[in-house]
């Protein structure tokens, strides 16, 4: 079955409306105030009191320091999800799996973290995270059947995440801007449900 990643919650309510949808991961955008989703360990703490533990909590992180890793790690986070650069001082901190996370131009680089044992799947995504931007599906490198799992990222949403499960037939699916309010900020319970449902269903 295709798993679900639902990511950039901000709020308490978007996880009961994640939980009540049944995802497998939620993430969270920690140490990034470039993004509109960042939020503070204390807040991810709140939102963490309203989901199961059956729901996978990522912590979403570009370039971490060994220190922030470290905070991670304290406060109940299941896995991170590492953008930018694996600082070998992080790597070496980390006591919880992580996710590597390819943003076009660096695909090819997933060969390094095939033989990683803390690294536990790929995620490939748009360009720039968190847009809400597709990318050319071809660039995602052809990787062993019994290899890691990936999760196809960037620009997802329940319009094409049918057609995208179709084509590219991957481990899971990770969306965040796809299934957002138009007008306001923040998820819209509506779209995650429907999203949800368009997965379960391909
Ligand atoms: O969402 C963000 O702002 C963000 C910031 C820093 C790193 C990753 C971020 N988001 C990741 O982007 C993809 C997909 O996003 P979208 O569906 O295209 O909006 C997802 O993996 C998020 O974890």
């Amino acid at each position: 079955m295709t798993k679900i990643k639902i990511c950039g919650l901000t709020t308490p309510q978007e996880a009961g409306w994640v939980s009540k949808a049944q995802a497998d991961y939620v993430g969270m955008v920690l140490f990034f105030p470039k993004s509109k989703r960042n939020i503070t360990i204390d807040q991810a703490k709140e939102i963490m009191k309203y989901l199961p533990p059956q729901i996978r909590k990522v912590a979403v992180v570009v370039s971490p320091s060994a220190l922030q890793i470290k905070e991670i790690q304290e406060n109940g986070f299941d896995i991170v999800q590492i953008h930018g650069q694996v600082l070998p001082e992080a790597l070496e901190t980390l006591q919880i799996p992580f996710f590597r996370a390819f943003n076009v131009d660096n695909m090819q680089e997933w060969e390094r973290y095939e033989a990683e044992p803390k690294c536990i799947g790929y995620v490939f995504d748009a360009v720039k995270p968190g847009s809400g931007e597709t990318f050319d599906w071809s660039s995602i490198p052809n990787l062993p059947e019994d290899g890691k799992p990936y999760l196809l990222a960037g620009g997802l949403n329940p319009a094409n995440v049918g057609n995208a499960i179709e084509a590219m037939h991957p481990d899971g699916v990770d969306v965040s801007s796809g299934v957002e309010r138009d007008l306001e900020p923040g998820k819209d319970p509506e779209k995650i449900e429907a999203f949800v449902k368009i997965v379960r269903k391909a």
